[in-house]
């Protein structure tokens, strides 16, 4: 099959975990006989040395004619104070791309168990989803700025059909898993909340099969560390989704490890770790690439439908923390600790390895 992708390493450690997704995708590639035409441009901070801008009108145009979308991350030190800033760059591709749904699935990784700081009892068979609202709410509504030295405004606002899209959208995931849905708010203060909860409620009436709860969102960021298995999938406001899934990674033990997809109704897709540029790492080879290479696997298998490349990179990944192959944020006892690169390194002689006994048990059979 052939793919057209729009690749932004952006800022940090960006690159350096978007080096060894390429790296994947090119395994991929030969063992599959696909061809992904890549094109890489700026975003973020890159783009402001480069353009001035965070978001270049030919990185907008380019990632609007792609079949997908690869962002590593954007933001730094550099750019702090300054008028334009990187993550201006990430929100505006984000809306102008429509991808309004962002998914954020958290696995405990059994090898892993040791690292989280939560108990392992605790986070054994964790499998959740966050279906994070990702281009309204707090992050874009006007008015916001400052309204002069001493004030400064932010606005929650919400139109039914944003909530009712992304809401539509958890029903359908739920329905597909365990058909549980948790909507997180705060119905008890904010007005938007309690619209968000009207539309939760009406749209339950359509899918029968899903079992609805309520949660506040405080409530929320505590249970998510109380007893996390109780979780199937959440949805909920833009900065709710922002903040709970950060607290959420401590349930794999690393941010380094969450993946995300932001999806529209037109089928854009735009696929991005959870994490960030990570300053205080970057430039030293030491970023955890697998939130950047699952994001890929999440790429592959819901803009390209190739779900066995996907599994093949998502077992690479399991079988190189069984193998004990860590970076420093999840450090183990077992092993030493590898580079950026050589976590990559090991990903793709599995993957070698993955389609090979693929290929031996297809002629087998
Ligand atoms: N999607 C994005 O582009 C995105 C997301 C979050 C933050 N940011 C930006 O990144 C910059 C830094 O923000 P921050 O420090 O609050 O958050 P961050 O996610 O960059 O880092 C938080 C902590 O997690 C660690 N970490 C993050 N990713 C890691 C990885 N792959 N491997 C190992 N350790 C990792 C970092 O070293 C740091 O200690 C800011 O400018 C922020 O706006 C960008
Ligand atoms: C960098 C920032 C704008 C972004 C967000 O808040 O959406 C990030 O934290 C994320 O989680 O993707
Ligand atoms: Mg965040």
């Amino acid at each position: 099959m052939e793919k057209t992708i729009t690749v932004l390493p952006g800022d940090g450690i960006g690159p350096e975990v978007m080096k060894g997704a390429l790296r994947v995708l090119k395994a991929v590639e030969a063992r599959y006989g696909h061809q992904f035409n890549v094109t890489e441009m700026p975003i973020g901070g890159k783009a402001i040395d480069e353009t001035g801008f965070p978001l270049p009108s030919e990185t907008l145009e380019q990632c609007k004619k792609s079949d997908a979308v690869l962002l590593g991350a954007v933001g730094g030190p550099k750019w702090d104070g300054m008028e334009k800033r990187p993550e201006q760059g990430l929100l505006q591709i984000r809306k102008e791309l429509n991808v309004f749904a962002n998914l954020r699935p958290v696995k405990a990784f059994a090898p892993l168990g040791d690292i989280s700081p939560l108990k392992p009892e605790l986070i054994e068979n964790v499998d959740l989803i966050f279906v994070r609202e990702l281009t309204g709410g707090l992050y874009f509504a006007q008015p916001k700025g400052r309204t002069g030295n001493e004030e400064a405004v932010d606005t929650l606002y919400y139109h039914r059909n944003e909530i009712e899209r992304v809401v539509k959208k958890a029903f359908e995931i739920a329905a597909s898993r365990s058909g549980k849905l948790t909507s997180v708010d705060k119905a008890n203060v904010l007005e938007s909340s309690k619209l968000w909860r009207e539309v939760v409620n009406e749209m339950a009436k359509s899918f029968p099969e899903v079992e609805v709860e309520h949660m506040l969102v405080d409530n929320a960021a505590m249970q998510l560390v109380r007893n996390p298995v109780q979780f199937d999938v959440i949805v909920t406001e833009n900065m709710f989704g922002d903040i709970l899934s950060d607290e959420a990674s401590m349930i794999t033990g690393s941010l380094g490890m969450l993946a995300s997809a932001s999806v529209s109704e037109d089928g854009q897709g735009l696929y991005e770790p959870v994490h960030g540029s990570a300053p205080d790492i970057a430039g030293k080879n030491a970023a955890n690439p697998l939130g950047m290479v699952l994001s890929t696997a999440m790429m592959l298998r819901h803009s390209f439908h190739m779900n066995d490349e996907a599994d093949a990179i998502e077992m690479a990944v399991q079988e190189v923390l069984n193998a004990n192959y860590r970076t420093r944020d999840i450090e183990s006892k077992k092993g030493r600790i590898s580079t950026t690169d050589e976590m990559v390194d090991q990903l793709i002689y599995r993957l070698d390895e993955n389609a090979a006994t693929t290929t031996l048990l297809e002629v087998y059979v």
